[in-house]
């Protein structure tokens, strides 16, 4: 799985600024880098440069940099369709991508994260998707890719190479030394200014202040209602009934009016349950499809509690004490949640503050000390604030982990678990914590349990797991050497509609969209080795049209809300089916309709054949025979698409209910209950 992003919002804080005293040793083992297998950084092959990474994956994250550099200072692509150097990357690409590296996913990498090297800016040591579990810390490379690749806007960066994060390549803004900035913490170091790196100084555009674009939001799709014949299950001792309508809430004037500038006139299943739930006081584990409004399901019932409990208008103060922490794993998720808190919470006192990797540190504390009652970061970024005492968790009444599974799992959990245990942090029974995502694999709910209260509550909207069924799921056998071609003639067919692709790797997501913007494709893209800003340039390009093709790894997966993404395209499958129900839950939100086509390479795919058969069936989805043969045959004949395997938690893993357990349809009586097919789809 492409797990490029996560690891520097994770680690870099680490270094430099809040390193519990017993883990200290750990993190500076590898300070110098070289606990690393550094792969020398000039290799004029890219296939070459690609095989290399794939072997420094067994010791380490070695990774040439070769590939971005020289790719585009040297426009190899402008010399078009050049199949030999394309084969050359793929065979690279190919031997990175077999067996067990690249299904490694959660498994192999996320186990290597001990080393915590630390990379100078010049660092070889570059994560990738797949490898950079355990990778480079700092100084990961960035690509060439510059603008918002327009067509034929991708440039040469000559030389350009940088980190993200703690490290500018040369054509950013750099501050060395002690800089301009007064914070000492910059000084110090952290995600955004280690001594040993120049600093970060993206500072990213202020949100907007108008009241339009505050509530701007999109439609409602045609199959919003049909939410309310999706099963809902709350297991768990004596949960609170659902409401039906934002009235029954009860929720102050203000919110209400923002509720309905912000188009919301009736609940979806996870708000009806989460609502009563949250605001009983109660914690929460709640599982539902993507795109089917979970961030106000936690948002609306915390500020209700706010303005209940007569918050005051937080001020100006050194240290902050926020009732509210929300984390997420990505910036621009992060980033995302933190623009409808502020959007609910308009016009009333509690004030939310964002802050993430990849911008200045400076300009986040700045924000923070003007007050914060909401919280919203990052992990990394949010460890680095603490650790500089601009933010004291005494009055942390609730944590929200989004995307719960991913907060939870080997990359984010030691994280979390430090943030729980960090000082002033209130004890479990003294707080709420509420754990929201569409996915929610068994080990990760048993090692939820270590948050949450013992009678937390888990609610499962239709099938934890499931794909959203708004969106048509095509699988296509596509070989590695005919993607290309099939793609442009996807998108030239799809036109202008906004199509978001996925890749396994940053290295791969710069040249499919460098060779799209050669095809006249208007294409940007997003990674991990971007720059915030272009991550933020581009992410913008394509939200409003500019780029109507988003070339894009993992770190776009989770949780983003555009509007209008028509098209979701797999070029590479994913290495586990969560990572794909989240990817293709990037279109069909909110009651729309999306499509979701995936190349299957029957050389590196074939162990998604069992869970994508499920999954499709599961959804009601057409399964390709060729692809349940291939279940079949990699799993023997005791499979079956349609049984239940352990690929997904059925239910809250506790199993044992304590006492009431509702099956409801969210809320509405038995004459509406869904038809039999949903009946079979639930078990
Ligand atoms: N009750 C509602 N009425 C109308 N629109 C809503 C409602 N609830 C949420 N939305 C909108 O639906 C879209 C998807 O919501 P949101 O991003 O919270 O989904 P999600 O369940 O968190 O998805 P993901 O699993 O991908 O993170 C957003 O644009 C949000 O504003």
């Amino acid at each position: 799985m492409g797990d490029e992003d996560w690891e520097a919002e994770i680690i870099k804080p680490h270094i430099s600024s809040y390193v519990p005293v017993f883990e200290k040793d750990r993190y500076s083992s590898g300070a110098n880098g070289d606990t690393f297998n550094r792969t020398p950084a000039s290799s004029s092959d890219p296939g070459e440069s690609n095989k290399r990474e794939n072997t420094s994956t067994v010791g380490g994250f070695g990774v040439g940099k070769s590939f971005g550099n020289r790719g585009f200072s040297n426009n190899k692509f402008e010399e078009g369709d050049s199949s030999g150097f394309w084969r050359g990357y793929q065979d690279g690409n190919d031997s990175e991508a077999s067996g067990s590296s690249r299904r490694g996913g959660r498994g192999s990498f996320r186990g290597c994260r001990g080393g915590f090297g630390r990379g100078s800016p010049n660092s070889d040591y570059e994560q990738d998707e797949g490898t950079q579990r355990s990778g480079g810390i700092f100084g990961s490379r960035r690509s060439a890719l510059s603008g918002a690749g327009n067509g034929d806007t991708f440039q040469s960066r000559s030389g350009s190479r940088s980190g993200r994060g703690g490290y500018k390549g040369l054509n950013e803004e750099v501050i060395t030394g002690s800089g301009k900035n007064s914070w000492k913490s910059e000084a110090e170091g952290g995600e955004s200014g280690d001594t040993q790196g120049p600093k970060v100084t993206y500072i990213p555009p202020p949100p907007p202040e108008d009241e339009d674009s505050i509530f701007a939001h999109y439609q409602t799709g045609i199959n919003f209602d049909k939410y309310d014949t999706i099963l809902v299950e709350v297991s768990g001792h004596d949960p609170p009934p659902a409401i039906l309508t934002f009235e029954e809430a009860n929720l102050c004037q203000t919110l209400n009016n923002n509720i309905a500038k912000a188009g919301y006139t009736k609940l979806t299943p996870v708000q009806k349950y989460s609502i009563p739930i949250i605001q009983g006081g109660r914690d929460l584990m709640a599982c539902a499809q993507t795109g089917s409004g979970k961030t106000a399901a936690f948002l609306l019932p915390i500020l209700a509690h706010m303005m209940r409990d007569g918050i005051t208008a937080s001020r100006f103060k050194e240290l902050q004490e926020p009732e509210c922490i929300i984390v997420a794993p990505t910036r621009e998720l992060i980033n995302q949640i933190y623009l409808e808190a502020r959007k609910f919470s308009f016009g009333t006192c509690v004030r939310a503050v964002v802050t993430y990797g990849g911008t200045q540190l400076g300009h986040s504390i700045r924000q923070i000390v003007q007050g914060c009652n909401i919280l919203c970061a990052t992990p990394g970024r949010l460890m680095d604030i603490i650790g500089k005492e601009k933010i004291g968790l005494r009055q942390v009444k609730y944590l929200v982990l989004d995307e719960a599974d991913r907060m939870l799992d080997m990359g984010f959990g030691p994280e979390m678990k430090k943030l729980i245990s960090c000082p002033g942090m209130p004890s479990k029974e003294q707080r709420q914590t509420l754990m929201f995502s569409a996915t929610f694999p068994e080990e990760i709910q048993r090692l939820a349990g270590e948050f949450l209260k013992a009678n937390y509550l888990f609610v499962a909207v239709g099938q934890v797991g499931g794909a959203c069924r708004d969106v048509q799921q095509t699988i296509l056998q596509v070989g590695q050497y005919s993607k290309r071609e099939k793609l442009v003639e996807i998108l030239r067919n799809i036109g202008d509609e906004r199509t978001m692709v996925f890749v396994e790797t940053k290295k791969k997501a710069d040249f499919i969209a460098t060779f799209l913007c050669q095809e006249k494709i208007s294409t940007t893209s997003i990674h991990g080795d971007r720059e915030q800003r272009e991550r933020e340039q581009a992410l913008g390009d394509f939200r409003c049209g500019k780029c109507p093709v988003l070339v894009a790894t993992s770190v776009a997966a989770r949780g983003l809300d555009i509007e209008n993404v028509q098209h979701v395209i797999n070029f590479d499958l994913p290495s586990t089916i969560d990572e794909y129900v989240h990817r293709i839950g990037r279109t069909g939100r909110c009651g729309n309709t999306g499509r979701a086509i995936s190349f299957f390479d029957l050389e590196s795919d074939s162990q998604l054949a069992q869970p994508l058969v499920k999954v499709l069936s599961d959804a009601q989805q057409d399964v390709p025979a060729w692809l349940e043969e291939i279940a079949f045959s990699t799993y023997g004949p005791g499979f079956s698409g349609n049984a239940r395997g352990n690929v997904f938690a059925s239910v809250d893993t506790r199993k044992n209910y304590h006492g009431k357990s509702s099956l409801n349809t969210a809320g509405f009586s038995s004459s509406q209950a869904p038809n039999p097919v949903d009946d079979e789809s639930w078990d």
